[in-house]
């Protein structure tokens, strides 16, 4: 087996074990790592992506933001590269909602090439997963502001990776949403 597919499988099990108690907020409560591995997935089959670094950041992302995972705890394990991306890609969980939302728009067009791909993918995943079903306790207002703001987000990685951005063009179109 090639290295690089070692790596991964490391990675993988890693962030399944962070996030072992975590599900989705869906009526099936999916097991939350479907959402890593579908960002990775998302990276790789989509947007032609073979940089281990940052399919790693991907499967990793948002361990820091929601398990006890810290920064320094991925730079040990995982290098220098891939933590720095997930600390590109993670809120700051102690602002309050609005001023975390407010500041994705704002560090968006910012972030490194890697950070952009990730983030690009994770909106394009969590924008599918709202139209394949509704989070609990969001009314259609909600899902529809979501869209408005990922847009705002994703108007700042334009130019990172043409497939992934045509892809989330084509959900914001059916939404009535301008990019
Ligand atoms: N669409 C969808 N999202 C779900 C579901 N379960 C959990 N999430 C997560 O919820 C977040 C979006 O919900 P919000 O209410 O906007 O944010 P919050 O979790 O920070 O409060 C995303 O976090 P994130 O990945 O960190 O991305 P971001 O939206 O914060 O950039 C997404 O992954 C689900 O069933 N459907
Ligand atoms: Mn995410």
């Amino acid at each position: 087996m090639s290295s690089e597919a070692v790596i991964l499988l490391e990675t993988v099990n890693f962030a399944a074990e962070k996030h072992r108690n975590q599900r989705r907020k869906d009526a099936e409560q999916t097991p939350y790592i479907n959402h890593p591995i579908g960002v990775a997935r998302i990276l790789s089959h989509e947007g032609g992506i073979t940089d281990i670094e940052v399919l790693q950041a991907a499967l990793l992302h948002d361990t820091v933001e929601d398990t006890d995972t810290s920064i320094g705890e991925l730079q040990a394990i995982f290098g220098q590269t891939v933590s720095r991306i997930v600390q590109e890609v993670t809120d700051d969980k102690a602002l309050p909602k609005h001023e975390r939302k407010r500041q994705q728009v704002e560090h968006a067009p910012h972030a490194s090439h890697q950070a952009k791909l990730v983030k690009l993918a994770d909106k394009l995943y969590n924008l599918r997963d709202l139209n394949r079903c509704t989070p609990t306790g969001w009314p259609a207002e909600r899902v529809q502001e979501y869209f408005v703001w990922a847009a705002q987000v994703v108007r700042g990685l334009r130019g990172t990776n043409p497939a992934l951005e045509r892809q989330l063009e084509e959900l914001f179109k059916q939404r009535g949403v301008e990019l």
